[in-house]
């Protein structure tokens, strides 16, 4: 039967709505109104789209199938015979599994509840209190500056280009509630400026109504920016400045500058919406434009005219200062310029002449197997096909014939992990003292990089060679240790993802591996779903990296791409909020509970099609995730946990059938709806999806592809 006779068959017998779906392939029928939603707006939304690897596709699926079973489970005495429940018992415990490694990456955070802040040490004091501290604070300052050590710290800080801009910064933020910083790396805009606030404060008698709060992207960048500051103060860490991260923090009453990672910030806006108490606000590495800082801007502009006294400061190293200072009324903008050591930068063609390493592809002995035929089946990766278009004997005719031909052998899609060993082998060999701080792109690559040096006859030597693996999931207790010197003869070795790579100083680093790839949130248009992939990094992000060295004494960054590639990056990362799926981005909103999505969205830097956002809310409150007004449901806090199940819900639908065939769908179904419980009724209203082939109360789907 074709797709016009069965629609005005089932059209004309029973279902009065019907609707085309997923261009024209679904045909659903019903006898009630159906949704509007449209996949189509979907892909107009992100350009960052990339194809999920099977394996990645599979574990999110059993993830997502087993949460939905667990959910049936334990809403339904459902009848199951003893073989579908064998099967649900084993999907189950994979899913367990899994989901124990991945927990320390699991958004689950973002939720958790802030520990009351107490900024205002002052407001529950008198005025005579208050003058008192002031008068305090300041003594103390100006006798922990007299001392030895404090005195050493002050005039390195003094060599720092952010100390001739101090006068001219302090006037700035004066008479400005806005400032935007472009400070290049090494400027010492992070250390510098918020303590530049806070010692005018406290010598002005103002200490104790000052509340400064420093934003870092990272949770170990928050922590060791708050101990180097602490200790140029010549003070320990939670006096006057300590940090606050997600479930830690180092802060006593007398704390005044406060740096803490942006999803505190966000959720002590939640929580109090003026930020009363607080008189300053950096925002450092704006340039990042994760979801978080976004958020974190659409919510301080508005803040802004109900708080003018409030002060605040955008800072980046390498910032796209017009955009941001037009997004806050045309802003001031002040430059400082950086101030690093030299750093010799080599390309993949520099490091392969000079460690003579090989690189070769066992795909390559194939016949007829070339590099033109192997980047052109790499597909939405613009990287690639700018070293496609390369012509390596004549751009690379200088360099000898095994450079040449591990240029052709090359692979833009995975990193060659003996090449990276290589490189570092190589600085051992042949270069002087220094720590190495390697940029790779997750915890996968960070273990087998740690299995091959443990194998390899030079690195392997525990008494020569201390490797530190550095990953946001690991402790802070265990971040930290990357900070601390090697012992003597001894060189340190630290395997990190992106999260080494702005506002922090691993001040015996002398060489830098950038492998040029960073794993983030990717929207893959054929799955719809989001997902974290490796993806070329920036021309900022690169240049951050490149900083890491060259911060105490000269340094060499090693990039294991070719220079082309690195020409061809984009000057900066598309924003995160323009990358994730936009149903993803709405359950966010609403459970961060930052109002309505749409005019929420609408305000910000770069806001997503106002049509996609529609549509995304359309299909959120028809799989019953948002209610008609647009409040989170029980069964949107579960979709939340788990961001990729919103585009499969429908295939789930099918699974059920598959897997639990005495399943009553429909009896279930209506039972729920009578109970009366909400959560009942939520599991019912997404019971009641379309399924592909079956007939549910009062829908029928007919899938004709
Ligand atoms: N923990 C530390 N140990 C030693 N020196 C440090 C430390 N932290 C900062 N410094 C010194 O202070 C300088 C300025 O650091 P700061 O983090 O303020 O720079 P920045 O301008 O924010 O740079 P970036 O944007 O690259 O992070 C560094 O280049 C380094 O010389």
């Amino acid at each position: 039967m074709d797709r016009i006779h069965l629609h005005i068959l089932l059209r004309d017998t029973a279902f009065t709505y019907s609707n085309a779906y997923n261009k024209g392939k679904t045909l659903v029928f019903s006898k009630v109104p159906l949704p509007d939603y449209r996949a189509d707006l979907d892909e107009r939304h992100g350009s960052s789209q990339n194809e999920v690897l099977c394996s990645v596709f599979v574990t999110v699926n059993i993830n997502i199938c087993v949460f939905l079973l667990t959910l049936c489970l334990n809403y339904g005495q459902i009848k199951m015979s003893n073989e579908t429940e064998r099967r649900v018992e084993n999907l189950l415990s994979r899913a367990q599994s899994n989901n124990n490694a991945s927990a320390s990456t699991s958004t689950v955070s973002m939720r958790q509840s802030l520990p009351s802040t107490s900024t205002a040490v002052a407001e529950s004091t008198t005025y005579v209190d208050k003058q008192k501290l002031s008068f305090q604070l300041r003594d103390m300052q100006r006798s922990k500056k007299m001392m030895p050590s404090a005195r050493s710290m002050q005039s390195f800080r003094e060599k720092l280009p952010a100390f001739k801009a101090r006068e001219e910064f302090l006037k700035a933020v004066a008479a400005n509630q806005v400032l935007v910083i472009s400070g290049e790396t090494g400027c010492g805009k992070t250390t510098q400026l918020p303590q530049f606030i806070l010692e005018e404060e406290i010598d002005n008698l103002r200490g104790a109504d000052c509340s400064i709060i420093c934003t870092q992207p990272r949770r170990i960048s928050a922590i060791s920016v708050a101990a180097r500051v602490g200790s140029e103060r010549g003070e320990e860490l939670g006096e006057t400045v300590g940090y606050q991260i997600r479930l830690e923090s180092k802060r006593s009453t007398q704390t005044r500058l406060l740096f803490c990672t942006t999803g505190v910030l966000l959720r002590k806006l939640v929580q109090e919406p003026d930020l009363v108490g607080v008189s300053h606000l950096l925002v450092d590495e704006i340039h990042e434009r994760g979801m978080n800082e976004d958020f974190l801007i659409i919510i301080l502009r508005d803040l802004l005219p109900r708080r003018p006294d409030l002060r605040l400061v955008l800072m980046s190293a390498t910032i796209n200062a017009e955009l941001f200072s037009k997004y806050f009324g045309d802003a001031p903008i002040m430059h400082i310029p950086g101030f690093t050591f030299p750093v010799a930068e080599l390309f993949l063609e520099d490091i392969l002449e000079k460690t003579q390493y090989k690189i070769k592809s066992e795909r390559d002995n194939f016949q007829g197997n070339s590099r033109k035929k192997r980047l052109a089946s790499v597909k939405n990766d613009p990287l690639a096909d700018v070293f496609q278009d390369v012509d390596i004997n004549k751009e690379y005719g200088n360099y000898s014939i095994t450079t040449r031909q591990s240029l052709e052998a090359w692979s833009v899609t995975e990193l060659d992990l003996s090449l990276v060993e290589g490189t570092i082998e190589y600085i051992c060999r042949h270069e002087g003292e220094g720590a190495i701080l390697v940029f790779l792109t997750g915890w996968d690559e960070i273990s087998k990089l740690l299995d091959k040096i443990k194998g390899n006859n030079l690195l392997g030597n525990s008494n020569k060679f201390l490797v530190l693996p550095l990953h946001g999931s690991m402790p802070t207790v265990n971040q930290r240790e990357i900070f601390d010197r090697a012992p003597a003869n001894m060189r340190k070795i630290v395997l990190a993802t992106n999260i080494a790579e702005s506002s922090i100083t691993i001040d015996d680093v002398v060489y830098v591996i950038d492998c040029g790839k960073a794993k983030e949130t990717s929207y893959d248009a054929l799955n719809k779903l989001a997902c974290l992939l490796p993806s070329w990094i920036s021309k900022a992000s690169a240049h951050q990296r490149r900083g890491r060295a060259g911060r105490v004494q000269p340094g060499v960054c090693y990039r294991l791409y070719p220079k082309v590639i690195h020409d061809a990056m984009p000057q900066f990362q598309l924003p995160e909020i323009l990358r994730t799926p936009l149903q993803e981005l709405c359950l966010t909103i609403k459970s961060l509970q930052l109002g309505a999505v749409a005019s929420f969205l609408a305000k910000s830097l770069q806001p997503p099609d106002p049509l996609s956002v529609k549509n995304a809310i359309e299909l959120l409150k028809t799989i019953g995730a948002l209610d008609d007004l647009e409040e989170l449901t029980y069964l949107g806090t579960k979709f939340y946990c788990h961001p990729s199940i919103v585009p499969l819900l429908k295939f789930y639908c099918t699974c059920f059938y598959l897997l639990l065939p005495n399943f009553d769908l429909c009896r279930t179904t209506s039972m729920y709806t009578t109970t009366g419980s909400k959560h009942w009724k939520d599991a019912a209203h997404w019971i009641r999806l379309p399924v592909p082939g079956s007939c549910i109360n009062n829908r029928c789907c007919s899938c004709l592809s």
